[in-house]
């Protein structure tokens, strides 16, 4: 017997008006429905804003460490429940459980460090000319804010937007990607259990066309946090500013990975298998361009094709598995579409580049990790972000070229080099056009205590996370006052 869900506002269960419902079903064997989820439409999205801005005067005078306390157990309810939630990623997202406990550890380690931002939200004391006049800043929440979050980590990006907005002060409405709705209902029972009080966060599922475009466009939402693909975040932050509202936005990647001569190529494979392979590439993160300099290329893409041939692909909950089945079929067709165009305009397939389907892989979306060399600036998949477990190798002359080529890009999300040259390697730090970068280190490497972030059209507002993560929920109001009046 199949659930239906329902929409979660003022803390009540309650059904969209449309009495209409949609499927979330498991990507590694398609006919297993996960369950029925509400079709809401835009009266039921205002309902919701309703909710949030009726809670909004009670929270926002709640004290801040009070807020804070609500996250301290909203990361033991993680820490309790954090198979059951690996299970349920694994299931609706694809991903192997490995990966999926790492997502749940990631969200606990965040819970960690938001909590205690409770107790740092602080002002300044700023020295006036006239010493008749005591001034400071204070921060303070924005009001009904909306976040809208992708399905690669359901339960992580919703959570690390929602926990930093109330923690502020803020209500929230937020929508969850349709693909992964279900652990999104999980999301609202962890909060719920917490202690969060009701109209503080409520969840509307449904189309991003309907339900999140409201987000776009309902002025009572002061701001959205957006994670997702540019074209959608870019259209959406149009809207939002357009009427005055704020916008935060983590968008797409084509993230670079440079290997120099000096690398050691058999741990620089290893590391291309986690940053470009893992997860099918669904991570913004992810390296999908290896610029490698030409004396070492036909040897480190050697190493990499060896390295692709290993990656097991299968159910995620397979003991041994490292990469389940991509989210949907769109999301295959795009890869495969990616794949066909690669080799229409000459890349060499070294790799992969086709759906699988034996070994009992029929009933799901499995896809082979791929390889193409002999990439060139002008081809497609050097430019447009696939989302894919697929590596395109570029080949270059000198390090200079390398930094060309990797900043030849209209994102500018993470990045990676491998040298041990250390003056190269600080050089690439400082010329690389990413919000993220690392040395020797996949791209796709983060902490959640750490600001995460982009450039270019990858991001849009201040940064995510770590010690920013309360920046784009606040505003600071400046204050003087003359006690000798
Ligand atoms: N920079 C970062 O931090 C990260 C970026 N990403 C990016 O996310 C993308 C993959 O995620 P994916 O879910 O496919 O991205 P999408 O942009 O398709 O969807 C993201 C979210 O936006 C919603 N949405 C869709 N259309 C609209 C609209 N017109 N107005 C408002 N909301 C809308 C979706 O709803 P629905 O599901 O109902 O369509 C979903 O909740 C990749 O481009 C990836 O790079 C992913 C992770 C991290
Ligand atoms: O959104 C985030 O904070 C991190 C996501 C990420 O790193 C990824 O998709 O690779």
């Amino acid at each position: 017997m199949v659930t239906t869900y329902q929409n979660y506002i003022n803390g009540k269960w309650i059904n969209s008006e449309s009495g209409e419902t949609y499927t979330s079903i498991n990507p590694a064997n398609t006919e297993e429905v996960l369950g029925y989820f509400q079709s809401s439409t835009v009266e039921d999205v205002k309902k919701a804003i309703d909710a949030a801005s009726e809670a909004f005067p009670a929270w926002s005078k709640t004290a801040v460490p009070v807020r804070g306390d609500i996250l301290f157990r909203l990361m033991q309810e993680l820490e309790q429940e954090r198979e059951v939630l690996a299970e349920i990623i694994t299931k609706e997202v694809g991903k192997s459980l490995r990966e999926a406990r790492g997502e749940v550890e990631k969200t606990i380690q965040a819970m960690k460090q938001f909590s205690g931002e409770a107790t740092r939200l602080t002002g300044e004391t700023i020295p006036s000319y006239d010493p008749n006049i005591f001034g400071y800043t204070v921060r303070e929440p924005l009001g009904v804010v909306g976040v809208i979050a992708p399905y690669n980590f359901p339960l992580g990006i919703g959570i690390w937007k929602i926990a930093p907005a109330i923690v502020a002060g803020n209500t929230v409405v937020f929508k969850p990607a349709s693909n992964t709705s279900l652990i999104s209902i999980k999301i609202m029972e962890l909060f719920e259990k917490s202690g969060v009080p009701e109209g503080v966060l409520n969840m509307v599922t449904g189309s991003g066309s309907v339900v999140g475009r409201e987000f776009g466009e309902n002025p009572h939402l002061k701001a959205v946090s957006f994670t997702g693909s540019s074209d959608v975040g870019i259209a959406l932050g149009k809207a939002v500013t357009a009427r005055g509202g704020k916008m935060q936005a983590e968008m797409g990647g084509k993230n670079p990975s440079i290997v120099l001569e000096d690398a050691d190529l058999d741990k620089v494979a290893e590391s291309l298998v986690l940053s470009g392979f893992l997860d099918n590439g669904q991570r913004c993160t992810g390296t999908s361009r290896l610029i490698v300099l030409r004396s070492i290329a036909e040897e480190l893409t050697e190493k990499l094709v060896e390295k692709a041939r290993q990656v097991v692909v299968g159910n995620g909950f397979d003991e041994g598995v490292d990469n389940g089945p991509v989210i949907d079929e769109s999301q295959l067709n795009v890869y495969l579409h990616y794949v066909n165009t690669a080799i229409e305009e000459g890349a060499k397939l070294e790799f992969g580049g086709k759906r699988l389907t034996e070994n009992g892989l029929d009933k799901g979306y499995f896809v082979a990790p791929t390889v193409f060399s002999h990439v060139t600036e002008e081809m497609t998949i050097a430019k447009e972000e696939i989302f894919g477990p697929v590596i395109a190798v570029m080949e270059v002359d000198s390090y200079e070229e390398a930094i060309r080529v990797a900043n030849n890009t209209e994102f500018g999300l993470s990045s990676s080099i491998y040298t041990k040259d250390l003056q190269k390697a600080f050089d690439f730090v400082r010329r690389i056009e990413s919000g993220v970068t690392h040395v020797n280190v996949p791209s796709n490497y983060f902490e959640n205590q750490y600001p995460f972030g982009g450039k270019k059209t990858s991001s849009i507002g201040p940064r995510e996370q770590g010690s920013t993560a309360l920046d784009f929920w606040t505003d600071y109001k400046t204050v003087y006052i003359n006690p000798n009046y």
